[in-house]
């Protein structure tokens, strides 16, 4: 099921840059409030009740989005240590390639430089291949899909869907000025790729987050304030997740 050829599952229309799509403008609205300790809407009650991350069955998966610098990762250390999930990063699987010096290496800092996506036959081949090896129960995949096709392209390839995502919404203005601060040396850290950036994830991240909403699987984190503040909502969405769904037990093992 994981080893599907990908070139010949892909949608035609690449995750090039373009103006908000009307479906991106129809469907913004349709985001799942974080729940503040209380049940869940039944569609999302369904999805946790099904076999995922239950013995012999795939893991649990979680696809954790948001604009560039909304805290993705910050969080989804948190998550990982206090939930038992393994954290997969699509950009730092895509950094290691780089690193590696692999063929496709060069091809990949060249895109990430420039603030593009990466094609979907690079990305989701190196997630497939995380998942896959992984023997965690529950999984977090960080910043993928990041367009229409990616999605697509996993959803096909895998023939699975996430069972929940998470979107990390927060203001243009801080997410710049924390990716100014972030210091970690990254090629795209800079203004000129963050305003790029913003511009992809506002015209190719955002349909992906919107078509999970408009199933249902989408759950909204308003990611201002503190990280300590940000990780309180998120423990409330994933404590709410374990108190009402059998197959979702974060105890760690
Ligand atoms: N709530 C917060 N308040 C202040 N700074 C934060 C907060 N959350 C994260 N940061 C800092 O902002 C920077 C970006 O955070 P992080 O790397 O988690 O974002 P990201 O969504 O993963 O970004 P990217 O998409 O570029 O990988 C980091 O330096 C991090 O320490
Ligand atoms: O699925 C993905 C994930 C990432 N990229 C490229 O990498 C950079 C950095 O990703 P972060 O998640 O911010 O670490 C991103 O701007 C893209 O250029 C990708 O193409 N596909
Ligand atoms: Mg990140």
């Amino acid at each position: 099921m994981w080893r599907r050829r990908l070139s010949a599952l892909l949608p035609r229309s690449p995750c090039s840059s373009s103006a908000p799509s009307s479906y991106q403008q129809q469907h913004r609205h349709i985001l799942l409030p974080t729940p503040n300790e209380k049940p869940l809407a039944p569609s999302l009650l369904r999805l946790f009740t099904s076999q995922a991350g239950s013995d012999g069955g795939r893991p649990f998966i979680a696809f954790i989005l948001g604009g560039p610098g909304s805290g993705k990762g910050t969080q989804c250390t948190r998550i990982a240590s206090d939930f038992g999930f393994a954290h997969v990063s699509a950009g730092d699987l895509l950094r290691n390639e780089i690193s590696s010096g692999t063929d496709q290496g060069e091809l990949i800092l060249e895109i990430i430089r420039e603030g593009r996506i990466v094609p979907s036959e690079i990305t989701v081949e190196l997630v497939r291949k995380a998942i896959e090896s992984t023997t965690a129960k529950r999984v977090l995949i960080d910043g993928f899909p990041r367009c229409e096709e990616n999605r697509i392209a996993f959803e096909k390839l895998t023939g699975t869907e996430p069972d929940l995502v998470v979107f990390f919404d927060c203001p243009e203005d801080l997410m710049v000025k924390r990716l100014l601060g972030r210091n970690q040396g990254r090629v795209d850290d800079n203004i000129e790729t963050i305003k790029k950036r913003l511009k992809v994830f506002e015209s190719l991240n955002m349909p992906v987050v919107n078509y999970y909403s408009s199933k249902g699987k989408a759950h909204k984190i308003n990611a201002t304030g503190t990280a300590d503040e940000i990780f309180e909502s998120v423990r409330k969405l994933f404590s709410s997740l374990s108190m009402q769904c059998p197959h979702f037990k974060y105890n760690r093992q």
